[in-house]
């Protein structure tokens, strides 16, 4: 099993462009995370596994910032930034891809993919309008069209173009697939592949474990606000026991 993931303050894990020590986080009086701990290493690919309600998602927010730690750490690039609001993880370079995609209803395709443009942290401007359009080229067609008027996949692609058009080093996906067509879906993957290929590292939640397994380098699995198991993409599609148990699969 992979133990480099999750590692104490002060370790290579601590020096990693992102990582969190030690969470704990709740929602009022519920303890929802119990003490996580996860790296997310320059150029990684990260699947996050679990059944429903086990934590994935509040996460994801607390390392956004969304959700304060009410105990731990948030690390980027081994520098203590926790509390940093929404913002400044964006600028910090993270791309946020949320659950239900976030996509402002009453701005076009067009304005809601030209306001988040911005150079990345190093100053590159690899995502240009331009090239996003060229990664989903459905979404020319709709360029005049309202964020209300598309269908569930074109407001995946939006979303997915607006985190790009950030310039990102790390696009967190929180169910990106969900609830689409399969030809849509098989689209989508198709894309977080590329990205993954122009060196930006995921954070990848997804339902199908078999596509996340693939589209990974390693995977961590979480139960009831704790990581259950880390390993190697690889290694688990090779041995799916684990895994399955896990799951429920
Ligand atoms: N805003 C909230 N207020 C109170 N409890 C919440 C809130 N959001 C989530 N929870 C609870 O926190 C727990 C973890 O939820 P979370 O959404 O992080 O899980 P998840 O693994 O992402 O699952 P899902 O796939 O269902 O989104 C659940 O018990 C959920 O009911």
């Amino acid at each position: 099993m992979l133990e480099t993931l999750a590692e104490k303050p002060g370790t290579a894990a601590a020096q990693a462009m992102f990582s969190l020590q030690q969470i704990h986080t709740y929602y009022g009086d519920s303890h929802i995370l119990h003490g996580v701990s996860l790296a997310l290493p320059q150029g990684q690919a990260v699947g996050l596994l679990g059944r429903n309600g086990m934590g994935k998602t509040t996460l994801i927010r607390t390392l956004m910032g969304y959700v304060p730690a009410r105990e731990g750490q948030v690390f980027a690039d081994g520098k203590n930034i926790t509390g940093a609001a929404p913002e400044k993880m964006a600028r910090l370079g993270i791309g946020y891809v949320p659950e239900g995609r976030g996509v402002f209803p009453n701005l076009s395709v067009k304005e809601n993919l030209l306001m988040s443009a911005r150079a990345g942290l190093d100053g590159q401007k690899n995502w240009s309008y331009e090239r996003v359009l060229e990664t989903f080229p459905r979404l020319k067609e709709r360029l005049a069209n309202g964020g209300n008027q598309l269908s569930g996949g074109e407001q995946q692609m939006v979303s997915i173009g607006r985190a790009l058009m950030t310039n990102p080093r790390l696009l967190i996906l929180d169910e990106a697939t969900e609830g689409l067509a399969p030809l849509v879906v098989a689209e989508i993957w198709r894309v977080i592949a590329q990205i993954r290929q122009t060196g930006i590292s995921t954070l990848i939640v997804d339902r199908d474990y078999k596509k996340v397994l693939a589209h990974t380098d390693h995977v961590v699995v979480m139960e009831k606000g704790r990581l259950a198991l880390q390993a190697e993409s690889a290694q688990l599609q090779a041995q799916p026991e684990q895994l399955s148990a896990l799951l429920g699969v």
